[in-house]
């Protein structure tokens, strides 16, 4: 029986993958074999020895200690794709909420008082103070060309505007997938002068932590709308507000509210709404949760974002994963050990990813815990496990 841990709310289409004659899944768990999360923040929080992998029902893994996990020897997982057109939709009406200063409207209309032919009045005098503007022919200048990314782009130029986009590490699935209409801008800075919206679809690493900041906000096209669905940490939150406050940038749509933003007249914040859809949920959850199990069951590696993809069909009697470091003679050791305890190799595949190497290896015969010891007091060996 395997035992997952949950550490947030995760679809029940993606836990009615794991059959309850196999696992056991609970938010309250001793010596979990994995985990399944969304936002929860691992850092700071102690990962059980028994963990052999992490399952990220989402995009970002900043939430996890992804080095920490590859020196352990334990896979991070996560759902590449899956939430993206519950963002890129967030994302278009963020673009219309501010152009068309929606929740100033919104509020306004809530607040009228007297009779209806009073109101009718008072919406006819004070309807001027929300009058906005319309998308074709404006610039959305979009930073991050993945998953999301490029749907928002693809989205953006079939409602007439100019895209202008930013990757330096596009992938070339990216690049098929987007309009050919979308111009490449030659860096940030380019982008930033040209656009009178930018949207952020980037990981937050050190590269992109305030990648938005008071300098940028200079160079950037008058009354500017920003919209921010990646995370927190992106944009320098101080910056906008000031901008806001000299006019520069007109409105500031994001997914992160602080004391700072929430109550700003110019800023709209929603509660981390971008993957908050019935099918976005579904889709991550039944796609980490099949990973994960696969993993567990077989030792595939599929969408990790620490590992070598590994993909072998089961043959032979019994299988061994074997995680350690991508140094020389490993393969070498660990056939050596299996020849010694007379297994025989019916199949096998080795692939590596920066300082980690990953080996399934299938046998004839059953593998012995005098065998799996041995390779695991190999130097270098992170993991082993018979399956
Ligand atoms: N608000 C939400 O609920 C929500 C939902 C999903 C994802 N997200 C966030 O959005 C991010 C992007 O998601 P995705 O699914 O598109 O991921 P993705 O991995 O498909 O795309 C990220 C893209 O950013 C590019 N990139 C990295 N550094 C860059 C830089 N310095 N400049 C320009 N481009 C850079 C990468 O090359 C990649 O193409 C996630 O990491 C996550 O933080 C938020
Ligand atoms: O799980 C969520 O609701 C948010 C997920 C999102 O931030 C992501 O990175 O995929």
């Amino acid at each position: 029986m395997y035992k997952i841990l949950t550490l947030n709310n995760i679809s029940v289409a993606g836990l009615e993958r794991l059959p309850r004659d196999k696992y056991e899944v609970a938010s309250e768990i001793q010596h979990p074999d994995a985990i399944l999360l969304r936002s929860f923040n691992m850092h700071n929080w102690e990962i059980p020895s028994s963990v052999k992998a992490i399952g990220r029902a989402g995009a970002g893994v900043n939430n996890i200690p992804v080095d920490d996990m590859s020196k352990r020897g334990v896979p991070v997982f996560n759902a590449p794709g899956a939430n993206a057109n519950a963002v890129k939709e967030l994302v278009v009406a963020g673009m219309l909420i501010a152009a068309r200063n929606l929740c100033q409207g919104w509020s306004f209309a809530r607040n009228l008082e007297g009779e209806d032919n009073e109101i009718s009045k008072q919406v006819e005098s004070g309807k001027k103070h929300f009058a906005g503007f319309e998308l074709p022919g404006r610039t959305l200048g979009v930073i991050g060309l993945g998953a999301i990314g490029v749907q928002v782009a693809n989205a953006a130029h079939a409602l007439g505007m100019n895209v202008i986009g930013y990757d330096p590490d596009i992938t070339v699935q990216s690049a098929w997938q987007m309009s050919s209409d979308v111009e490449q801008a030659a860096g940030v800075d380019d982008l930033l002068s040209r656009s009178d919206f930018v949207t952020f679809h980037v990981p937050l690493v050190d590269a992109t932590r305030h990648m938005i900041n008071e300098e940028r906000l200079h160079s950037m096209r008058d009354n500017v709308v920003l919209l921010n669905f990646s995370r927190n940490g992106i944009i320098d939150d101080e910056a906008v507000v000031k901008a806001l406050e000299e006019g520069k940038v007109y409105s500031y749509v994001c997914d992160f509210p602080s004391n700072l933003l929430k109550d700003h007249p110019r800023v709209i914040t929603l509660p981390h709404l971008g993957a908050s859809t019935k099918e976005a949920e579904d889709n991550c959850a039944i796609m980490v949760a099949d990973q994960v199990s696969d993993f567990l069951e077989n030792g595939n590696v599929r969408n990790s974002v620490n590992f070598p993809k590994v993909y072998m069909k089961r043959g032979g009697k019994s299988r061994l994963a074997v995680v350690n470091a991508n140094v020389p003679n490993m393969l070498g050791q660990i056939s050596t050990s299996l020849a010694e305890s007379g297994l025989n190799i019916v199949d096998m595949i080795n692939k590596s990813r920066g300082e980690l190497a990953y080996t399934l290896v299938d046998v004839e015969g059953e593998i012995t815990q005098e065998c799996t010891d041995r390779i695991a007091a190999t130097e270098g060996v992170l993991s082993v496990r018979t399956l």
